[in-house]
């Protein structure tokens, strides 16, 4: 099993530039809609990482044709005789591998998707998946562990107004690419404004869909008899971009990210300037600038435009050194905190209560470095930043849930002057 072997130091400064990717929560999906039609749809701007790997394999496990990713291209066509069945095998790896869902029933009037297991930031249950696609006609069963999804009579969903319990982000996207090939209209109320959210949809419309309302709480959908195929250049990724942001914040530097859109970051930016971080913005760069102990930032998480849950625990890995005390209240999953014990060992001092977390800004000076155990995969990138200014060796285990989610993380790291490397440890992947 790999690990990450950081020798980190204080007086660490990151300077350089680094290249942010595609996200992976805007690729997902979208290679997912691939499924709606039989014609060939390019992808630009897709990052190399472990779950699209995943994804790539159930496609072709469906029998989907899928090109090798090359320089961040894929071409994916889901023509001739395509598998409506996401077997247990793959889907236990990647949850998201449930935005199948709504693509086969949509295109081929049935789908087996195994259901996602349990996790490690939250329970996760798909239950809005599933309501808004009865509410579309589909007959859905539980059986052997799968769900089994079937269109009404004659194969076809059918528009219908849903209003999802709670904002769902994947629940959006499936029931977004149900909705595209049914009969009539579909109504998305309280649907998720995420920018991963958006870029499907403009994917959609580029395939022929008819979609109103993209960006907004409400999408309203003219279900099409077909689409058509593509070409679609994944939006940025977000994450990645504040994942380097938080990265600089703690070690202090000069830091220029090429390749995002900083359009979708004002949450994150914001607290960025609140914690200290000189920021200069361009059209496709931020460059971020440190040379101050970071100040605290309380915050809460929530959905888009808000404060990103997925950017949660790098946020803290920066409040672990600030000159203060600072509240996170976590408010989308209910265990998403495990990165706590793990900086608390190398010298943080955190508390938990409840859905808030307590940090106690420490020294950088006061850190060291230890072994810690990546538990997820944001909660594996905030041990990385902390790793970094937490003086020796840190080594951070189990970095396969940082691979599903940052391509060349130690190599981007290091090209900017952090001293981190892969190295093989012992142990199994579980
Ligand atoms: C692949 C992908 O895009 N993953 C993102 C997506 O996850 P994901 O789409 O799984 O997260 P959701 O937005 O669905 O989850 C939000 C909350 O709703 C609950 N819920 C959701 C669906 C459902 O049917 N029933 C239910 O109870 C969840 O347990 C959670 O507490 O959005 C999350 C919230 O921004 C991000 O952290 C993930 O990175
Ligand atoms: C929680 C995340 O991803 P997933 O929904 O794929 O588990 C994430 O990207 O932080």
């Amino acid at each position: 099993m790999e690990q990450l072997k950081i020798t980190g130091h204080p007086n660490l400064r990151l300077k350089g530039d680094i290249r942010v990717g595609g996200a992976k929560n805007a690729a997902l999906p979208i290679m997912c809609a691939t499924l709606l039609t039989h014609e060939p749809v390019q992808l630009r701007n897709v990052p190399s990482l472990r779950d699209i790997n995943t994804t790539m394999k159930l496609l072709r496990e469906l029998g989907v044709s899928v090109s090798e990713l090359q320089h961040d291209k894929v071409t994916v066509q889901a023509y001739g005789t395509i598998s409506t069945k996401a077997t247990y095998e793959l889907v236990k790896t990647m949850r998201a591998s449930i935005l199948v869902l709504g693509p086969l029933l949509a295109r081929f009037g049935e789908a087996w998707v195994s259901l996602p297991g349990g996790c490690a930031i939250g329970a996760r249950p798909v239950d809005q998946h599933i309501k808004g696609l009865q509410a579309m006609g589909a007959q859905i069963t539980i059986e052997h562990g799968y769900i089994h999804a079937k269109a009404p009579e004659g194969g076809r969903l059918k528009g219908a107004r849903i209003v999802t319990d709670m904002i769902t982000v994947t629940g959006t996207e499936n029931l977004l690419m149900a909705a595209v090939l049914a009969d009539g209209e579909t109504v998305l109320e309280n649907a998720a404004c995420e920018p991963e959210v958006t870029d499907l949809a403009k994917m959609l419309v580029s395939m022929g869909a008819k979609i109103e309302g993209i960006g907004s709480n409400r999408l309203m959908i003219q279900g099409v008899e077909r689409l058509h195929g593509t070409t679609h250049s994944v939006v940025s990724d977000r994450i990645e971009a504040g994942t380097f942001l938080c990265a600089v914040a703690a070690t202090g530097g000069d830091v220029r990210l090429t390749h995002v859109d900083p359009t979708i970051m004002d949450a994150v930016l914001d607290k960025l300037r609140e914690i200290g971080v000189e920021l200069e913005v361009g059209d496709t760069w931020i460059r971020a600038k440190m040379d101050a102990r970071p100040k605290p930032v309380s915050f809460r998480t929530t959905e888009y435009p808000g404060f990103p849950t997925d950017m949660q625990a790098q946020f803290m890995a920066v409040n672990a050194i600030a000159n203060g005390t600072s509240r996170v209240t976590e408010t989308i999953f209910e265990n998403r905190f495990m990165h706590v014990q793990e900086m608390n060992r190398l010298g943080a001092n955190i508390v938990v209560d409840g859905h808030t977390a307590i940090t106690e800004g420490v020294e950088s000076t006061a850190l060291s470095g230890a072994m810690v155990m990546a538990t997820d995969l944001r909660a594996s990138a905030s041990l990385v930043i902390l790793g970094m200014v937490a003086e020796g060796t840190t080594i951070v285990d189990r970095i396969y849930h940082l691979d599903r989610g940052y391509e060349r993380m130690e190599e981007k790291l290091a090209a900017v002057g952090a001293t981190i490397e892969r190295v093989s440890g012992m142990g199994e992947e579980i």
